[in-house]
């Protein structure tokens, strides 16, 4: 059955944790269905990982809509989550919402995800008033590299955590129905979980939160350019893969692929007869 944001909820109230992981293609979306991950977030990470900038920050909507439609079809469970990429909310509340709708009406997401707190809470009402679930984003924030300075923990010393404590109630209040913490300690996100009535869903912010978000090729080790260290790695995929292709092109240069059995046949006499007429036909010419 097609989960919701209402499963989000229960699964709060159960203490079941929240599975979520980035997907950002059919064929990945429609394994991570069938592995049973709860959510999939077409983060735009990316532009990062799929599009090989350095920042998130020259993701288009475009972008996120022809990425979160190839996922929406690989999802038969998953709840899909589209990220609202920078400059698509921050400008006016009008946009926000015009771009959260497309994300659900064109591309088939069931909710957005934003990044900020009190100062996006204008646009995480309005969008839904629209009828559009929207998950807050708080603690590192990527689209805001340029002001943090880099990709650093947030929340550690007293007056950072005062301001992320009460941006998290501002989210919550404005009507997001979860939120990601991102390079939180762990001890202060699990604090802020417990007061939060919504569920977080940590990446990089420790086991106390409601559920554990992470980008797919970080976790299979395929991506290598940043190595937080949040990250687990469960498969040693990037190496399958690179392994492959070398044996691939290894085979191809022996001539070992393709083998008997990847070929198609064709009765020998049909072609010996094509042969010889061929034959015939260019001594008319000589
Ligand atoms: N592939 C990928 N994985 C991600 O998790 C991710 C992206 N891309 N792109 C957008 C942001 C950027 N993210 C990052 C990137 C680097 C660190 C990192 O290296 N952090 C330091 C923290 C050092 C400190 O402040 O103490 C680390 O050592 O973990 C963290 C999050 C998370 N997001
Ligand atoms: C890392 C997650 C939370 C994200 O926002 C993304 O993948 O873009
Ligand atoms: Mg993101």
């Amino acid at each position: 059955m097609k989960n919701t944001v209402l499963t989000l909820q229960q699964q709060k109230r159960n203490g079941d944790k929240i599975t979520m992981l980035t997907a950002y293609d059919y064929t990945t979306a429609k394994l991570m269905d069938k592995a049973g991950i709860n959510c999939l977030l077409v983060g735009d990470s990316l532009g990062m990982v799929m599009l090989g900038y350095d920042s998130t920050l020259p993701v288009t909507m475009e972008d996120m809509i022809h990425h979160t439609k190839a996922v929406a079809r690989g999802a038969e469970n998953a709840f899909v989550v589209a990220d609202l990429p920078f400059m698509a909310y921050q400008v006016s509340v009008e946009e926000a919402v015009r771009n959260a709708g497309r994300l659900v009406k064109e591309a088939g997401a069931q909710a957005v995800k934003l990044e900020g707190g009190k100062e996006v809470c204008a646009q995480i009402e309005a969008i839904n008033q629209a009828s559009i679930p929207v998950i807050g984003h708080l603690g590192l924030t990527p689209q805001s590299v340029n002001v943090l300075g880099g990709y650093k923990v947030q929340g550690r010393e007293h007056d950072a955590a005062v301001k992320l404590l009460e941006d998290a109630l501002a989210v919550e209040k404005a009507g997001a129905v979860a939120l990601v913490l991102e390079c939180v300690p762990a001890t202060f996100a699990e604090w802020i979980s417990s007061i939060l009535t919504i569920p977080t869903i940590g990446i990089g912010a420790g086991a106390g939160c409601d559920g554990q978000v992470l980008v797919y090729q970080d976790m299979l080790a395929m991506f290598s350019d940043l190595s937080p260290k949040f990250v687990k790695k469960y498969g040693a995929v990037g190496n399958l893969m690179k392994e492959s292709f070398e044996r691939y092109a290894q085979e191809v240069k022996d001539g070992i692929f393709p083998g008997e059995e990847h070929i198609y046949n064709m009765d020998e006499e049909v072609l010996n007869e094509l042969k010889k007429q061929f034959e015939e036909e260019q001594n008319e010419y000589r």
